[in-house]
């Protein structure tokens, strides 16, 4: 078996824009120099969505947490037709994480949050997607609410803010209700944690 690192084993040889309306779908070719030292010649197709930030509020003095539900359209034509569940989400603009995470939960949720504390940057769909998901919990109370929230309607969000118990919604991701991946790992790192 070859002790060649990766980077010396993958040569770029072509990148064909396959779509480039909202962010780019580009279709790679790569000479690929396998383990055993074989080589073969592959075409992997990439969507280069940016990276993102997620976030997971909880009041400890209520035992409570933010989660928001919409529409997302690739679960919804899948036939799972309820709004998703999800934690509070973003793209990262041109701003480091903590700012994009601050940012989002003022306009999604309506909070300004505290106490962030970075859980990991996953890569929630490596085969197809290189973007990375910064993943936070912060703490939060009544008071910290100091706007609306529910997302930007003039670019179609329509975000439904939900406070629930912790244990209700720790116990929706085995009832099957709770199924987006940044979701399920931010709370079982704060059952973990608590
Ligand atoms: N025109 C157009 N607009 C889009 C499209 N896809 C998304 N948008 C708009 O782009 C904005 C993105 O909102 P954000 O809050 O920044 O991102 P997000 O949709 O919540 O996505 C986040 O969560 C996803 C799920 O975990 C992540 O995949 C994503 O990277 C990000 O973290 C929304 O206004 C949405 O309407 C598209 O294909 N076309
Ligand atoms: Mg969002």
């Amino acid at each position: 078996m070859s002790d060649k690192p990766l980077k010396d084993r993958v040569t770029l040889v072509s990148s064909d824009m396959l779509a480039d309306d909202w962010v780019p779908l580009v279709k790679h070719t790569i000479d690929y120099e396998r383990r055993d030292g074989r080589r073969e010649r592959l075409t992997r197709e990439v969507y280069n969505r940016p990276d993102a930030c997620a976030v997971l509020p909880y009041d400890s003095a209520r035992g409570t947490v933010l989660l928001i539900r919409q529409l997302r359209l690739p679960v919804f034509l899948k036939g799972d037709e309820e709004p998703m569940w999800e934690a509070c989400a973003g793209v990262i603009e041109n701003e480091d994480p903590e700012q994009a995470i601050t940012r989002e939960a003022i306009e999604e949720l309506g909070y300004q949050l505290h106490d962030l504390h970075l859980v990991t940057a996953m890569y929630a769909s490596p085969a197809s997607f290189g973007e990375r998901v910064w993943c936070y919990t912060a703490t939060y109370e009544p008071s910290d609410k100091v706007a609306s929230g529910g997302g930007a309607s003039g670019e179609g969000e329509d975000i439904e803010v939900v406070e629930l118990a912790f244990d209700n919604a720790y116990a929706r991701i085995a009832t099957g209700e709770i199924t987006d991946a940044k979701t399920i790992l931010l709370l079982q790192h704060l059952k973990l944690s608590l």
